[in-house]
């Protein structure tokens, strides 16, 4: 079918709207492979509708800046014209947890099912529907441009900016090195109403996370107890990367799933050790590997294990799963990675908190992060080693902004930035943090916010399992390619760099490609996301600028 060029608005609202039904796509298709029928039409000439994808020339906006020899700083409006396909047909995706017995694990499983039956059940509050609340993708909008009428933002939902795929249409599996069905590791996990938990305990009951690969060196010895699960074998092995490899090539042809995304939410391992001629390059690690080197950590071997088979994997632990030569056998494969730790609440609300004091103009001096918790993962955390990979994640989620206001600090000047965790068993999976930002303000005076944040931890990570699923599966439907390449067909569409760092909204510490800078403050990540969606369909980024209201 010849490609739709300039559909005017109007024509398409021409076509009536759809509903959606339950487990469809939101955009109105199920994920059975067949288009999905955007929610918008964009009427430029810039962007071209087909049966199966739709295309964009977008020209890319930036300033250049460079310092002459006698101090006169120069800057250079620059732009690039981009061209971008995105595939619109909707597949179906299955996704597979690293640890899916666990509390994360149990809980997004319970939700999934919940939101796909639609259910309600009774809590001491009253009556509760299934949401996804706490997703940036299913429960936030954007704003997509102003009515031409009345002159007010028009906001969208967040997830119909784009045809992605719908958390619902999610076939869900993984593994565990404890052998709990599902619906008993919901039980351990301590974390959903009993009335929600019998609602959807028959369908867990049947989940039974796969054998997994345990090195006991990599997380704490309090976890021995809950390992047996195993696949045979103590250390790395490419036997352990071969049965992850067809583990997952059995869950996708098992479920007819055109893609599967792998994503680790198990528990949080030690830093390992970058060694030359080990894990310094693609070739030394899967040589590491093959030879049993003991400073393979599991979460790598299932990195590797995804990398071969095309499978994103995703990290939403704080490890460094993604050595050097991980990263470069994404990139020899052309596979997407990308992680590291979810950003899920007292770290959220710090990068949130720093970004508005330094935006503002406040020093902050320090920051006091403690918080204690009583679930399992807190009782992996009670070890030192992984205490210390969690440390790192939490700390570094300040530099980009510190580092950007020369202003407030000198060169290599920081704020003080302590962070504590404790295990206490009895709050279970509710976190509490406690926090102080200390600041000094005008003329000598000072600035102390004292915050106390309880948070559920696993139904505030649950929802960023679900949008970082969604967005790593858009991202492997989306091309891109100079548009000065056009003309030679040759120089066809290329995905983005195997790391996603488009994902460093979900996450603590965003690994970005190699040499790039690292973005924590939150509103230049979602912006980042929301604006790079917005391209793809030939939208320029929303600037906030409202001249509209302020020139007339
Ligand atoms: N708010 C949050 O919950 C949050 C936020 C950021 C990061 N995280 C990280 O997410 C991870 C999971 O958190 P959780 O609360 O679900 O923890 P959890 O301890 O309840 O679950 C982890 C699961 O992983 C399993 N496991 C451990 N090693 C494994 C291996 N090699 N292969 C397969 N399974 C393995 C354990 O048996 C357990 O069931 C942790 O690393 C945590 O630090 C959680
Ligand atoms: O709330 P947040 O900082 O985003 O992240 C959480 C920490 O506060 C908590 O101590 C830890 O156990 C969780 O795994 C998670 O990392």
């Amino acid at each position: 079918m010849a490609p739709h060029a300039e559909i005017d608005a109007a024509t398409a609202n021409g076509g009536g709207h759809h509903t959606v039904t339950n487990g469809a796509a939101a955009n109105g298709t199920a994920a059975n492979g067949s288009a999905a029928r955007p929610k918008f039409i964009v009427n430029s000439p810039n962007v071209v509708y087909t049966d199966n994808e739709i295309r964009s020339t977008y020209t890319y906006r930036t300033t250049e800046v460079t310092d002459r020899e006698d101090g006169t700083r120069v800057v250079t409006p620059k732009e690039t014209v981009y061209d971008f396909k995105l595939d619109t047909k909707i597949p179906k995706v299955g996704v597979m947890l690293v640890g899916w017995g666990g509390n994360n694990g149990s809980t997004i499983t319970a939700g999934i099912i919940a939101n796909r039956r639609g259910l309600v059940w009774e809590t001491r509050n009253g009556r509760q529907a299934a949401n996804y609340y706490g997703s940036v993708i299913m429960g936030s909008t954007l704003k997509l441009g102003t009515d031409a009428k009345t002159g007010k933002e028009v906001n969208i939902p967040f997830h119909d900016v784009l045809p992605m795929i719908h958390p619902n249409d999610l076939v869900i599996g993984g593994w565990d090195i404890s052998g709990l069905n599902l619906a008993d590791a919901m039980d351990r996990a301590q974390v959903l109403e009993p009335s929600l938990k019998n609602l959807v305990r028959k369908e867990m009951a049947q989940m039974v996370p796969l054998p997994s690969i345990y090195y006991p060196d990599f997380i704490a010895a309090n976890q021995e107890d809950r390992a047996d699960n195993l696949i045979p074998g103590s250390k790395a092995c490419w036997e352990h990367v071969e049965q992850i490899r067809k583990d997952i090539r059995d869950f996708k042809a098992a479920n007819g799933l055109d893609k599967v995304i792998v994503q680790w939410t198990a528990n949080t391992e030690r830093y390992a050790d970058i060694i030359p001629g080990v894990n310094d390059t693609a070739d030394n690690l899967l040589n590491a590997i093959k030879n049993g080197h003991e400073e393979v950590a599991p979460s790598t071997v299932f990195a590797v294990a995804s990398i071969l088979e095309n499978a994103p994997f995703i990290n939403g632990s704080p490890q460094n799963t993604f050595v050097p030569g991980c990263i470069e056998l994404a990139e020899k494969h052309g596979a997407f990675i990308g992680g590291d730790d979810f950003k899920s609440g007292q770290t959220k609300m710090k990068s949130a908190l720093v970004d508005f004091l330094i935006n503002a103009g406040i020093k902050l001096t320090s920051i006091a992060s403690y918080n204690h918790l009583g679930n399992n993962d807190g009782k992996n955390l009670s070890s030192h080693k992984q205490f210390r990979s969690k440390e790192i994640s939490k700390s570094n989620v300040v530099d980009d902004m510190v580092a950007a206001n020369t202003v407030l600090y000198k060169k290599d000047e920081h704020p003080d930035h302590i962070v504590v965790i404790k295990y206490v068993p009895a709050v279970g999976d509710s976190k509490r943090a406690l926090d102080e930002y200390h600041a000094e303000i005008f003329l000598g005076g000072h600035q102390t916010i004292s915050m106390s944040n309880v948070c559920e931890d696993s139904l505030l990570a649950s929802p960023l399992i679900i949008d970082l699923v969604v967005v790593t599966e858009l991202m492997t439907r989306l091309k891109w390619r100079l548009h000065s390449d056009e003309a030679e067909s040759a120089k066809g569409y290329k995905s983005f760099h195997s790391v996603l760092s488009v994902l460093s909204y979900m996450l603590k510490a965003p690994l970005t490609p190699p040499g790039t800078p690292v973005v924590n403050a939150l509103a230049k990540q979602r912006a980042a996301l929301a604006n790079i969606f917005r391209a793809v369909v030939g939208l320029e980024p929303e600037s906030d600028m409202t001249l509209e209201h302020k020139l007339f």
